[in-house]
């Protein structure tokens, strides 16, 4: 079989006891199959949920917290707790674990992105195992990631992995919330992320759980749009998790494998940067963005928004103000004012750069999904 690139990831749900805490039968379970995983010659990136649930007992709590200040120490105290669980784990067949406790912010700040990229490439050129949790406990409410799933599709993206397992407690995405209606039936594999998906899917059921079915198909529609395919499912007693990358899951597939690859900076311009403005472009622009694959050059800007800096990137909306996509601009926006419009030649003279593109093609992505 194929040797791929796996990125997995395990919610709360499937780590938990029915008290809500860190139960270390099931965390051997996955660590067992995942040992298995790599010994068949797959690479394997974890997303670990479980943080707070590991930690809110010790801290005194009697089940998980809901405050945010709560949640942000029970965490301080699980990770070290999950770590400490996955290290006995997985030492004992010499695999070595290396932790990244991400956050937004880390994703927003190009040269922070690149580290994260390079030290997880560097965590498996040495045979290392990458996990990988949201920083929770210095996390900003209103900049996190949401939730692991998105976290695990943007990871996912960032590592060009070729599958993404989300690991949960419910065999797979139905067309309503099986806890809530006996009748729910299961998708078996979804093409891509249709509204109408979105509307069926709903909140977790669990006391645990973060984000549902929801955020699950939100982050699956971003990882298949970065080019890897996705598993959605439980792992039962006896499953493999290499017959699920085989396709025999218990659960619903998304995509499929060998989806076009986005690159690591197209992927931060779509997704990660700060949007510092706007630009509104002509129709003959729009085409030659969306359709030609053309750069963006002064002569098809009707309107420039915000006070920007060359370098920042900007969002382009058609005159019908539907968002096209994100750039990184060549030119600042005083300097985008006073070109606008202007053929290349005689723009020259009124920009610092030397670039006749505003927005070079390099530097450009259809929209990914809003933010
Ligand atoms: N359409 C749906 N299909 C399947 N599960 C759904 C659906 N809508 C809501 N859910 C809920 O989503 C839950 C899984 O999400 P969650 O509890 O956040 O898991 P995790 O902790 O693994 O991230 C399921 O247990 C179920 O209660
Ligand atoms: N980062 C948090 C979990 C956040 C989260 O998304 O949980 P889940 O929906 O169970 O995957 C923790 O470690 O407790």
């Amino acid at each position: 079989m194929k040797k791929e690139r796996v990125v997995v990831k395990i919610g709360s749900s499937s780590l938990t006891n029915q008290q809500g805490s860190l139960s270390r039968e099931k965390l051997k379970q996955y660590a067992d199959e995942i040992i298995r995983l790599r010994q068949a010659g797959n690479e394997v990136i974890l997303i670990s949920s479980g943080a707070v649930a590991a930690g809110f007992y010790d801290l005194g709590y009697p089940s998980r917290p809901v405050t945010t200040a709560g949640k942000q120490a029970a965490a301080a105290v699980g990770q070290s707790q999950l770590m400490q669980a996955y290290n006995e784990e997985f030492s004992r067949v010499n695999i070595a674990c290396g932790q990244l406790l991400l956050t937004r912010e880390n994703f927003a700040n190009h040269s922070q992105y690149q580290n994260a990229h390079s030290t997880i490439t560097e965590l498996l050129h040495r045979q290392v195992l990458p996990i990988i949790n949201e920083n929770d406990s210095i996390a900003v409410d209103e900049l996190t990631f949401g939730d692991n799933d998105m976290l695990s599709a943007l990871v996912a993206g960032l590592v060009h992995a070729d599958t993404l397992l989300i690991l949960t407690d419910i065999n797979g995405i139905y067309d309503k919330n099986p806890y809530e209606d006996p009748e729910a039936k299961k998708y078996h594999f979804i093409p891509s992320i249709t509204n109408d998906l979105m509307e069926q899917a709903g909140e977790s059921s669990s006391s645990v759980g973060t984000g549902g079915m929801r955020s699950k198909l939100k982050a699956a529609g971003t990882a298949i749009r970065l080019g890897t395919r996705v598993f959605v499912g439980r792992l039962g007693s006896g499953h493999r998790l290499e017959d699920v990358l085989s396709g025999k899951g218990d659960g619903t597939y998304i995509g499929v494998p060998g989806g076009d690859v986005v690159n690591n900076k197209k992927q931060w311009i779509g997704l990660h940067s700060v949007i510092a403005g706007a630009v509104v472009v002509d129709e003959g622009a729009a085409k030659a963005l969306l359709r030609s694959g053309k750069s963006l050059l002064p002569a098809g800007i009707v309107e420039v928004q915000g006070h920007f800096s060359a370098g920042n990137v900007v969002d382009v909306y058609d005159q019908k103000d539907q968002l096209l996509g994100r750039g990184q601009v060549n030119m600042s926006a005083k300097e985008l004012q006073a070109v606008k419009g202007k053929s290349s030649a005689e723009a020259a003279s009124f920009t610092l750069t030397s670039k006749s593109e505003v927005i070079h093609r390099d530097n450009w992505i259809t929209t990914v999904r809003e933010r």
